[in-house]
């Protein structure tokens, strides 16, 4: 009998306001919860904020810190008053910069660019501190958060690291999102929320529903 491989899809919920968001996001089966430090973003909090955040998470759920092009100091002070278990860098911060706090960290990569196409290679050679990569739908270097998709079919074959499809994902449509990139994890920020920053409980219970469902679907 062929063993049916048990696959589980990661899910990050991101750009977090209030504890009691974090809270509800753990209790429906979050195994990530973002903070967003990167400066413009409506999603932007201090460290300070973050950390009491942090209180309201469930053990064995990360907390992630999110940056852009944000000043050494600003990232010190953020792992120091958060203790993120995970960094997620979405500017033009180089390896070095992105490994010299001490914490695993992903490169957020943008696909917005219809002309730049990203090779798996390149990204493993410019990035070889990274944990794993997140492929979002923004331009290279722009803000993430954006709440539209790009083609999945355009996440290069042949990334040797873990990686998470963020973008525009709903609960109407991480099913087919999945089955397209089979990424072990996904990211969402604006298909959770009624307004930036203010995550809604059914849509969070929805999407996570909808990851359970595909990893338990059978392909024909
Ligand atoms: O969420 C933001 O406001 C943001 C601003 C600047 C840099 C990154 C940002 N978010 C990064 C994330 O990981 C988002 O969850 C990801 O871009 C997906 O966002 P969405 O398309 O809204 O689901």
């Amino acid at each position: 009998m062929n063993q049916k491989i048990l696959f589980r899809t990661r899910i990050k919920f991101c750009g977090f306001t209030r504890a009691g968001d974090v809270r509800l996001a753990c209790e429906l089966g979050a195994d990530a919860i973002g903070f967003v430090f990167a400066h413009g973003s409506k999603r932007r909090v201090a460290a300070e904020e973050a950390r009491a955040m942090r209180q309201a998470l469930a053990p064995m759920v990360d907390a992630v810190a999110l940056f852009r092009d944000n000043t050494i100091d600003e990232v010190r002070d953020v792992v120091r008053k958060v203790r993120p278990s995970l960094l997620q860098f979405h500017g033009d911060e180089e390896d070095a910069f992105c490994r010299g706090f001490g914490v695993p960290y992903l490169k957020a990569i943008g696909m917005g660019d219809d002309i730049v196409r990203q090779h798996p290679a390149a990204l493993q050679e410019r990035y070889p501190g990274a944990a794993g990569f997140l492929f979002d739908s923004h331009v290279a270097g722009g803000e993430g958060g954006t709440g539209k998709t790009f083609d999945w079919a355009r996440i290069p074959t042949g990334v040797q690291k873990p990686y998470l499809l963020a973008g525009g994902l709903t609960p109407d449509n991480v099913f087919d999102a999945i089955l397209a990139t089979l990424p072990w994890g996904v990211d969402v920020s604006t298909g959770i929320e009624s307004e930036p920053g203010v995550k809604d409980g059914e849509l969070m219970r929805r999407f996570v529903e909808e990851v359970r469902r595909v990893d338990c679907h059978v392909p024909d």
